[in-house]
């Protein structure tokens, strides 16, 4: 199943103009868009190394479900870039982008009661109709339209946003609180979980799998998702922050702040990270640095790393003659250290981000190996949906150039509740109170933002 959208008119948009207008804007906060307006959906907001991107309202939305999702929203994705009237004046990073994001098994939405992903189909994406983009010291306001009108449509929209933004300001707000939590499953089950999977291991079955947990907050006081994610930037400036309110009736909000990039690709270049190995930060500095030591000599973590970086590069070889990979460092986070390797590639020929995203998505990383066996042991053993928690979400463009994110350290927020996700890579000696206590680490970056 597949379906477009083009919101503003009503109408299919095969054959019609997408119109693209926009303006400079004196050093405008992103989020002063998202100001007053959550309830506006929908809404996004993207933050990556080198740019802020807010957006409100959609003048296309492309969905899709079933294993072929990737090739149906590259194809309605072109459908929707042919015919395109972009305002000359605009610089090449605020060029119209589809935002959006894959949930991590196919079909496997709506199976659990848990986590309610209404909103969060098998494939989202959606072209905004406002977007304030922060980039290289410059500040843009793009407004789009499809249909008849859509450049006057458009170039009206500007005028209206441009002075509506002059004047706007974000709006702080304070950390809801959290008056109660409770985790899916609870520690004895995990442990129960852990041994089942390190079991199937030494028989053989897998290398390796990734388990996770579900920890559903109950809030003390409203929450403003843009104002968490404006906190999640203050302690988390090297992640990707997120966030996602589709316009769905019921849906909720997905976000969070993502150390782990799936992949970029700008032209013939690639990059991706292998991010896989954990331990804790220390207290003192001192501490930390023994830490780093530990993860650096574990042979536990470095054979989990070393399996999502082979895993990577094996994939690549299939659209590159060189795949590159960098030295494995130790990256360190607010609350938690990870082994990471960069890795690089040029394409032989010009593939489209989807189909690496495809070819990429799940890495070992956030699945295992063999890649299907590890899926079937998830959906097994994991009592929650996963919806979009640990799946490719990003943006990509009318060129096929695109950066996605890995959807971890994130949370699906309703109203005054919200659900955690944290997984951990189980390998042949994990050990399952060690990989508890990793999971409790990695839930510490949104717990943070939300008291
Ligand atoms: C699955 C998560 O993290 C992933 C698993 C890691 C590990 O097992 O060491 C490290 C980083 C991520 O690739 C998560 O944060 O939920």
């Amino acid at each position: 199943m597949e379906s477009v959208r083009a919101d503003a008119v009503g109408t299919e948009h095969a054959g019609e103009i997408l119109a693209v207008r926009g303006c400079q804007l004196d050093a405008v906060d992103p989020a002063t868009l998202l100001a007053g307006d959550v309830e506006k959906r929908p809404w996004t907001a993207w933050a990556g190394p080198e740019e802020t991107i807010a957006t409100t309202g959609t003048v296309a939305t492309i969905t899709a479900t079933s294993g072929d999702r990737f090739e149906r929203v590259r194809r309605q994705a072109a459908s929707l870039f042919a015919d395109r009237d972009v305002s000359e004046i605009l610089p090449a990073f605020a060029r119209p982008r589809l935002f959006g994001g894959f949930s991590f098994h196919s079909g496997g939405t709506d199976r659990h009661a848990d986590a309610d992903w209404t909103g969060f189909p098998d494939a989202y994406f959606h072209l905004p109709t406002v977007s304030v983009i922060e980039r290289d010291g410059e500040t843009w306001l793009t407004t789009a339209a499809v249909g008849p009108d859509a450049a006057t449509t458009a170039e009206a929209a500007r005028n209206r946003w441009e002075s509506r933004l002059t004047d706007a300001h974000p709006t702080a707000s304070r950390p809801p609180g959290i008056a109660a939590r409770s985790q899916i499953p609870e520690r004895e089950a995990w442990a129960e979980q852990v041994g089942a999977a390190v079991e199937r291991i030494d028989r053989g079955d897998l290398r390796k799998v990734v388990l996770a947990g579900a920890q559903t907050v109950e809030l003390a006081g409203p929450l403003s998702v843009p104002a968490a994610l404006d906190r999640l930037g203050e302690t988390y400036p090297d992640c990707y922050r997120f966030g996602f309110a589709p316009a769905a009736a019921g849906s909720g909000t997905f976000f969070g702040a993502t150390p782990e990039r799936l992949l970029r690709r700008d032209g013939r270049r690639v990059q991706t990270t292998a991010l896989a190995g954990s331990i804790g930060r220390g207290e003192t500095r001192a501490e930390d640095e023994w830490l780093a030591e530990e993860l650096t000599a574990s042979p536990k973590d470095g054979h989990e790393h070393a399996l999502v970086v082979e895993a990577i590069r094996a994939q690549l070889d299939d659209f590159a003659d060189h795949v590159e990979t960098g030295e494995r460092t130790v990256r360190q986070l607010a609350t938690v250290q990870h082994l990471q390797t960069p890795i690089e590639a040029t394409l032989d020929e010009e593939v489209h981000v989807l189909s690496l995203v495809e070819a990429l998505h799940p890495t070992p990383a956030v699945g295992g190996l063999p890649p299907d066996d590890a899926l079937a042991a998830i959906q097994e053993s994991e009592a929650f949906d996963r919806g979009w928690y640990a799946a490719p979400i990003g943006w990509f463009d009318a060129a096929g150039d695109g950066e996605f994110a890995v959807g971890i350290r994130s949370a699906l927020a309703h109203d005054r509740e919200a659900t955690l996700f944290a997984g951990a890579g189980i390998v042949a000696d994990s050990d399952p109170d060690a990989e508890w206590d990793e999971i409790q680490l990695k839930y510490r970056p949104i717990l943070d933002a939300l008291r």
